[in-house]
């Protein structure tokens, strides 16, 4: 483990085992020198690196022979670790150097996947086109799944038949969409799992053998993560599904083995042996082919190995860093026979990228590359974001963690039972009675207290109450902290629509998001909803739509039942549609309104834990007879799924007319692609008056393809006017803000509705302001929250239900302080969580005191979100004064106070 923080200074003498490391950005890199030692003639280079992180003085770092090469690319301004130095004094001065026990490890915050450092070593740039293309639907690699499962079932001990089976039956859907014959299948694993299962039955007789499949390893000091297949005996296993008939593993099998040894370094086991199974090596026919046909091929892993995969790790890192697409000339490459050549030509010939191997075809137009180049960094840079969710494992502690809403600790582990399918449920008790952000359902990391150092699994939570955790795993840990485990999906998925977008789309569809050609429509009208015209204008534009159509639903105004009507006039006319938004909870209440209308031939495309019970029994399951499973996908007129399963290898495989959006102005531009690159045309549904997509790095990605073609093509939508939600007063300061004062209520009901239609009254009805000077706190006003506290009571005891009460804060701090004063039912969130919900009765709490700072006054949408909320009470609590110092704010006042008044 190396140190952080203030111990990182401290230098300790030589020979001291273990933690002296310099880590900091590096200053200088020197000429690369050759000098005459005892060994011969060797390289050197010297980093001038300011050790502590950038604080302490700048120290000479010198880079010996193969080290020397790490000059090529690294910069002034990386950020470098280097383990256990060599120091000797020179002229007074400490000097470092890379001796028998050091790395060096460049940009060590940037996380390699073990499979990337894999995948660059056979050539960068097939690991780029990997990044880009994604894991595509073929045989190869929907078998390589189901051997691994295998793999891991008979480690913990199943029996071989039982393991095949299931397997395969979890790989049903993918099986039938490749046409694959389920009993072909079968034998072709099971020539694999025999290898598997031989060999296992070879090493046990050695003796008591210690296993552990599927093992979760990260390592902060080497900046790479993975997942192993196994270890034994403290010594890494991989499976491979192809075939080796060499006496060594292939190169690069070995590199991706020896990674694992590394990350199993970090944790104090030094692995000196690495072993590779090659299971096609059972199934190769004997007579015909010759060579070493063992399956297994063991090698020694010893430090110049180690040496080679941490520089190949920090070239990786060095050009991500750089933003720098890889060519293939870093290594050697060899284009000849790769199975990659074409893809790699045409995809360096369209985006005019220089290659190894050349290029082929014209590129792309000018403004099409540049869309591509500022995308992709804006998803490396949201990928940075992801990174430092999972330094957060070991950089906060486990306190600043729960603060943080990332972690479960103090657990009291109580069983661990094995499950029929070997797997393990472990439970335990939780003492105090935290909230916590993880819910049933998640995928979580599992650990016996620590997990980057301590044994750590993925697990998933099956309960999880104030005083109980179940949790599911391959193997049985110690449970004792539950942590949030960042995902690296949602940009991949990104990267992928982006390809298939400008790489493999449409042309018409690229000339008309680049805004080259207008959208087309036809000119039929019907009557489809005869009681809202906007309503209707909008189906309409929707199904005349020869490109895309957009639907701009201010809160309340029917969206969903839009979105309801127009699937069912699309399947009516013969149309294959797919239905998405972001969430979960989105497409399922989109779905649910479908069902409202009387139709429910649809698909549910995702995971039991993603998708709400009442809509389970449309979901299609994995697993399964392939032919039945495929069908059902394939012959469903409607499938729903999140954009994010749009870009999953099954949905990748389908074809659709339309696709349908909804919460399209939440949705960042590549998002909104994965769902559209789907069908011929689209419709998007959203607001972006309301509450832009979620990102944490910013740039492109803030803003929606909803907002830019509505900006562009005002034309191709119809806004929503009527809203069925807000009394009169309500929704007239939104509607006059932000909707040019287009906004109305539906009809009289809506627009005069009153508390007292409930039978309550002697509380503020319809909008009020109530001035509280507030406390200096900058996320708290504890003022605020008592005065809330006060009016909720008043709500109550007037007789409105907990349930219709909510109360809007726009930081969390702020929602915590209200929550402890609240009872029961009433739900206080932020605005972010609020959007797309209401309720009878809202309070906002603006925290306004002195300046207006933090985000509900950092982008107006967000206000408008949190004021449209409300069907018939509103009360707005804040400082006057601090509110008036700002345009919108002022106008807000002075409207909530007339009303008041
Ligand atoms: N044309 C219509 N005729 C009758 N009722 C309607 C019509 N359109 C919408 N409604 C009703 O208005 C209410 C709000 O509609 P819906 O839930 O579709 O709004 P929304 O725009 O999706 O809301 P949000 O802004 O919360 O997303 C629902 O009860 C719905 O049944």
């Amino acid at each position: 483990m190396p140190n952080h923080g203030e111990s990182d200074s401290v230098f300790r003498a030589r020979g001291l085992p273990q933690g002296v490391t310099i880590r900091g950005p590096v200053a200088d890199v020197g000429e690369t020198r050759s000098v005459n030692t005892k060994y011969g003639d060797r390289d050197l280079v010297e980093l001038t690196v300011r050790p502590e992180r950038g604080v302490g003085e700048p120290v000479t770092v010198t880079l010996w022979g193969k080290w020397a090469e790490t000059a090529e690319y690294v910069e002034p301004g990386m950020d470098v670790l280097v383990t256990d130095p060599e120091e000797r004094e020179w002229n007074g001065e400490t000097q470092y150097s890379i001796g028998k026990e050091s790395f060096l490890v460049v940009e060590p915050d940037f996380l390699v996947d073990v499979t990337s450092v894999r995948e660059f070593v056979q050539c960068p740039r097939q690991y780029y086109l990997s990044k880009l293309s994604g894991l595509p639907l073929k045989y190869p690699v929907t078998k390589g799944t189901i051997v691994h499962e295998v793999f891991g079932d008979l480690l913990r001990g199943r029996d071989l038949d039982a393991a095949v089976d299931d397997a395969v039956t979890d790989a049903g859907l993918e099986l039938g969409l490749l046409g694959e014959d389920p009993e072909e299948v079968r034998r072709d694993v099971y020539d694999h799992a025999s290898a598997i299962e031989g060999w296992l039955a070879q090493e046990s007789l050695t003796g008591d053998d210690d296993w552990r499949s599927e093992f979760t390893l990260i390592s902060e000091t080497f900046g790479i993560k993975g997942r192993c297949d196994a270890i034994r005996q403290g010594m890494p296993v991989e499976l491979k599904t192809g075939k080796n008939t060499k006496r060594d593993p292939r190169f690069h099998d070995k590199v991706q083995a020896a990674c694992y040894a590394l990350l199993l370094r970090d944790r104090g086991v030094e692995p000196n042996t690495g072993t590779l199974l090659y299971t096609k090596n059972a199934a190769v026919d004997r007579a015909e082919e010759t060579g070493d046909l063992s399956p297994a091929k063991e090698f020694s892993i010893g430090k110049g190995f180690l040496d080679f995969v941490v520089r190949t790790r920090n070239h990786l890192a060095a050009l991500e860093a750089q933003e720098k697409t890889p060519t293939g000339k870093e290594a050697d490459a060899v284009c000849e026979y790769c199975f990659e050549r074409e893809t790699c030509m045409v995809v360096s010939g369209r985006l005019d990228q220089e290659s190894k191997v050349g290029k082929v075809g014209k590129p792309l137009p000018a403004a099409e590359r540049e869309y591509f180049d500022d995308f992709y960094d804006a998803v490396e840079a949201e990928r940075e974001t992801v990174h430092a969710e999972y330094r957060k494992l070991w950089e906060q502690s486990a306190e600043e963690r729960v603060d943080d809403d990332r972690a479960v600790v103090g657990l009291e582990p109580e069983a661990e039972d094995e499950l029929e399918d070997g797997r393990w449920r472990l439970s335990a008790t939780r003492p105090g009675d935290a909230t916590s952000k993880i819910r049933a359902g998640d995928r979580v990391l599992a650990s016996d207290g620590n997990p980057v150092t301590g044994t750590a699994e993925m697990a998933r939570v099956e309960v999880l109450t104030p005083d109980e955790v179940v949790v599911t795993t391959d193997e049985p840990v110690k449970l004792r902290r539950l942590d949030v485990y960042p995902s690296e999906l949602g940009v991949d998925r990104m990267l992928t629509a982006l390809h298939d977008f400008l790489l493999k789309g449409d042309q018409r569809r690229k000339d008309v998001l680049f805004e080259r050609e207008d959208p087309a429509f036809a000119d039929e009208e019907q009557e489809v909803i005869p009681n809202n015209d906007a309503q209707n204008a909008a189906v309409n534009k929707a199904l005349n739509a020869e490109d895309f159509a957009l639907v701009h639903g201010p809160p309340g105004t029917g969206k969903t039942y839009t979105i309801a009507t127009l699937v069912r006039e699309f399947v009516a006319r013969g149309d294959r549609v797919l239905l998405s938004a972001f969430t979960n909870r989105a497409v399922d209440n989109a779905l649910e309104a479908i069902r409202d209308q009387g139709f429910d031939d649809f698909v549910r495309v995702g995971t039991e834990t993603g998708v709400r019970e009442d809509m389970q029994s449309f979901r299609l399951s994995k697993s399964g007879d392939p032919g039945e499973q495929a069908g059902a996908l394939r012959d469903a007129p409607l499938v729903a799924a999140t954009t994010a399963t749009c870009g999953s290898r099954v949905m990748r495989s389908q074809e659709f007319d339309v696709v349908l959006v909804d919460e399209a102005s939440q949705l960042t531009e590549p998002d909104t692609l994965a769902a559209i690159n789907r069908g011929a045309t689209f419709v998007l549904v959203g607001d972006h008056l309301q509450l832009p997509p979620v990102v944490r790095s910013g740039g492109r990605l803030a803003d929606s393809l909803f907002e830019r073609l509505i900006e562009t093509y005002a034309d191709a939508g119809v806004m929503l006017d009527s809203q069925y939600r807000m009394r009169q007063s309500i929704q007239a300061f939104s509607s006059r803000e932000f909707y040019d004062g287009q906004l109305r209520p539906a009809n009289g009901d809506v627009a005069t509705q009153t508390l007292a239609d409930l039978d309550v009254s002697g509380v503020p009805d319809g909008v009020d302001f109530e001035q509280v000077a507030g406390t200096d706190a900058r996320h708290t006003d504890s003022e605020e929250a008592d005065r809330i506290a006060e009016l909720v009571e008043d709500y109550l005891d007037a007789g409105v239900d907990p349930e219709d009460v909510g109360v809007i804060a726009p930081f969390r701090a702020q929602v915590a302080e209200i929550g402890r004063r609240m009872p029961d039912g009433v739900t206080v969130d932020t605005v972010d969580r609020f959007q797309g919900s209401s309720k009878e009765v809202i309070l906002v709490s603006f925290v306004a005191t002195g300046e207006l700072d933090g985000p509900i006054f950092e982008d107006y949408r967000r206000v408008n979100v949190a004021l449209t909320r409300a069907k018939r009470a509103l009360v707005l609590v804040g400082d006057r004064e601090a509110l008036e110092t700002d345009d919108v704010y002022e106008r807000m006042v002075e409207w909530a106070s007339l009303q008041s008044s």
